[in-house]
Formats: structure tokens, sequence, C-alpha cells
């Protein structure tokens, strides 16, 4: 894989809170990582406004805010995202079938060309384990739940999915080649876990197969941030 190759595998997590901090990152990391992800707590501060000014800089975002709603609420919400510029956005596979096929058949009415924007479905969170998933209700195995929800993203016509790096063989051999494969939970060795529990290597992580990573802290929190990004860029392109 070539450096470019790895570089726009990369998904930034912008998780901050101000337009400053939004400038500066994008300043910094611009051609070092592939695309911007502005997720709830930039969303919540800053608004639109927060992914005008990255696609503004030319720069793609993916917008993080997976929606769990009636199939209406669910379907419009994901409308405005696209209109907003907005290259991913995602919603979350638990709030099932209906709400995710609805979403879909709207986008493709309003966005009929090959090129419309796409849309994730977040699977079981890269934070949660066995544990998590005891404590509300669900008693299935942690991949077998992750490949259950996959194959009703497939079907109900989403893009793809957002799962752990754990996961994604299973799920290429369960939903094909074509569908998306976006993972976070990746902890490159010099970074620590924080609050994720399935996790893996950047290198190892698109061995297994994976679109495109997720990264925000490992980044984020390196005393240099730019040398981090490329440390995990060389992973990639070495592994
Ligand atoms: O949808 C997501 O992006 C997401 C899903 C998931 O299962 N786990 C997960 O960590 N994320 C997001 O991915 C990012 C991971 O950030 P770091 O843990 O700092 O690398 C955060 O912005 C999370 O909100």
């Amino acid at each position: 894989m070539t450096r470019e190759e790895a570089v726009k595998k990369i998904i930034f997590a912008l998780d901050v809170k101000t337009f400053d901090e939004v400038e500066l990152w994008a300043e910094r990391l611009t051609g070092h990582v592939g695309m911007f992800k502005v997720g709830k707590q930039l969303f919540t501060s800053c608004g639109p406004e927060a992914v005008k000014a990255i696609t503004k800089r030319a720069g793609e975002v993916f917008l993080d805010l997976k929606y769990h709603d009636i199939p209406n609420t669910v379907a419009m919400a994901t409308l405005e995202a696209a209109r907003l510029g907005a290259k991913l956005s995602n919603l979350h596979a638990l709030g099932g079938y209906e709400m995710m096929a609805t979403t879909m058949e709207k986008l493709h009415q309003e966005f009929p060309g090959a090129d419309r924007p796409q849309v994730l479905a977040v699977t079981i969170l890269t934070s949660s384990n066995e544990e998590t998933l005891r404590g509300v209700g669900i008693e299935l195995p942690v991949p077998e739940m992750v490949v259950k929800l996959a194959q009703l993203a497939k079907k109900a016509g989403v893009d793809g999915v957002v799962a752990s790096p754990q996961e994604v063989e299973l799920i290429r051999n369960a939903c094909g080649k074509d569908f998306l494969i976006v993972t976070p939970g990746v902890r490159p060795a010099f970074a620590s876990a924080d609050d994720q529990k399935r996790i893996m290597t950047p290198s190892d992580a698109v061995k297994a197969g994976a679109d495109y990573l997720v990264i925000g802290r490992p980044i984020a929190a390196h005393p240099d941030p730019v040398a981090a990004a490329k440390l995990i860029v060389e992973e990639i392109v070495n592994g």
C-alpha cells in the first residue's frame, strides 16, 4: 500500500469544542489524514458551521451523530447531513430495519447519482464488551451481535458499518467486499486504550480489511500529533 492510500484510510476524530481548534487541527493534519470526523461534542458546541468550516478547506467530513429515532426522524436528519455536505453519516443499527431502509430510500430519492453521500450503521460500540451487552439485556456474544446487525444493515441498503477491527473479518465474510467497514477502537503501540475495549493496531485493522480507521486521541493527545499521524501511516504502509 502506498503512503497516499494509507493517509486516505485515516479519519481523524475532531473531538474538540471550538472553531479555533477546528482550524488548528485542519491546518496541522491536512495531508496527514484523509477525512475529519465531526461528532456530538463539536456539533453540539459549534453546529453545522463546523462541517462547513472543514468542507470550505476542501476537507471531507464524516458527520458522526449516530441517529437512533423513529424512521421518519432519522431519514430526515440523514438528508440534512447529506445536504450539509457530509460525505459519511451514521445511524444506530439497533434502531432496526425500518429505520435504516426508510433512510436509504429517502437518500436515494434525493441523491440518485452514484457519488451520493454514504451512510454507515453503528453495530456495537467499541467501548462495549459482553458485560455491557448483558447489562442492557443482549445475551448474544459481541461478534455474533455485530454480524447480525451488519447483515440487517446490508439488507436495509445501508452502505456499510462502524465496528471494532476485531470483527472486520467476520463482517467481510458475511456482507461481502463492497460493504464499507469503518473501525474506531484503533490503538497503535504507543497509545493508551482509554475507554476503548475492543481494540487493534492500525496495521492489523487494515490487514483485516478495514476500509477506514477512525483515530482520535492517539493523534490528538500525542506530544507531536503530526509525528503520531506519520507513524500510523508508516505502520500501515509497512504492515
Ligand atoms: O461512530 C464512531 O465513530 C464510533 C463508534 C464506536 O463504536 N466507537 C467509537 O469510538 N466511535 C468514535 O470514534 C472516535 C474514537 O476516538 P479515539 O478513541 O480518541 O480514537 C470517537 O470520536 C468515538 O465517538
